[in-house]
């Protein structure tokens, strides 16, 4: 398996000093930095746009912006958020009427593009887009807010796309989004997730390395 990489949900950020609290975050180990877009529409709760991308480009921030859209529709903020600025971006089937064009839009524009499945979301919307696909994102929460606790059953779907994943012969890594703490990140690197989204767990701590390090010493042991 490729090298697990933390991505830190800045939905938990201080938005008041956020370049700031993101370049901390960058440099307590962090490799990606996940950026939360919510709508109010597709999901009870309003963040950011592209904005506030481009804003920490030009801050200075030079990490993979990870775009996950809980927006519907999709299409219209693709290229938005490609100029702004984003390495990756992933949105959920519910909230585009066609898959397939809008996995083509994002990679079209750049970016490297990936499928949210929410914990009720069947895996059959994977069976015809694997070949378009460079991360699939399971939420291990239902989407909208930030210190949620991890469902148990995310695990056994873990299992499984990480064994859709290895047949497939695709290069697509495996994200988790929702809940990760110290406490289990080690369970869900062994049901075969390689990308952690964490944010109350990083932000609400007040130093971010100690909690990254001991993330990292847990992975440690699953890598063993
Ligand atoms: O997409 C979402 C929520 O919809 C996440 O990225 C959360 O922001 C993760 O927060 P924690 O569960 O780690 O606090
Ligand atoms: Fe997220």
């Amino acid at each position: 398996m490729r090298p697990f990489l933390i991505a830190p949900s800045i939905l938990s950020a201080d938005f008041a000093r956020l370049g700031e609290d993101v370049d901390a975050v960058l440099n307590a180990g962090a490799d990606v930095v996940h950026f939360d877009v919510m709508d109010n529409h597709y999901v009870p709760n309003l963040t950011i746009g592209p904005m506030v991308c481009k804003a920490l480009r030009d801050y200075g921030v030079t990490a993979d912006i990870d775009v996950h859209l809980m927006v519907k529709p999709v299409d219209s903020l693709i290229p938005d958020f490609a100029k702004a600025g984003a390495s990756i971006i992933t949105f959920h089937p519910e909230a585009t009427e066609h898959l397939d064009r809008s996995l083509q839009l994002i990679k079209e524009s750049g970016c490297k593009a990936g499928l949210v499945l929410n914990p009720g979301t069947p895996l059959h919307c994977l069976d015809h887009v694997m070949d378009k696909l460079d991360v699939i994102l399971l939420m291990s929460v239902n989407p909208g807010f930030g210190g949620q606790s991890f469902i148990p059953s995310t695990l056994s779907k873990l299992r499984q796309v990480r064994k859709l994943i290895d047949d497939s012969g695709y290069d697509i890594r495996l994200q988790v989004d929702g809940g990760v703490k110290v406490d289990n990140i080690a369970e869900i690197a062994a049901a075969g997730a390689d990308m952690f989204v964490a944010g109350s767990a990083i932000f609400n701590q007040p130093d971010y390395k100690v909690v990254i390090d001991q993330m990292r010493a847990e992975l440690a042991s699953v890598e063993a």
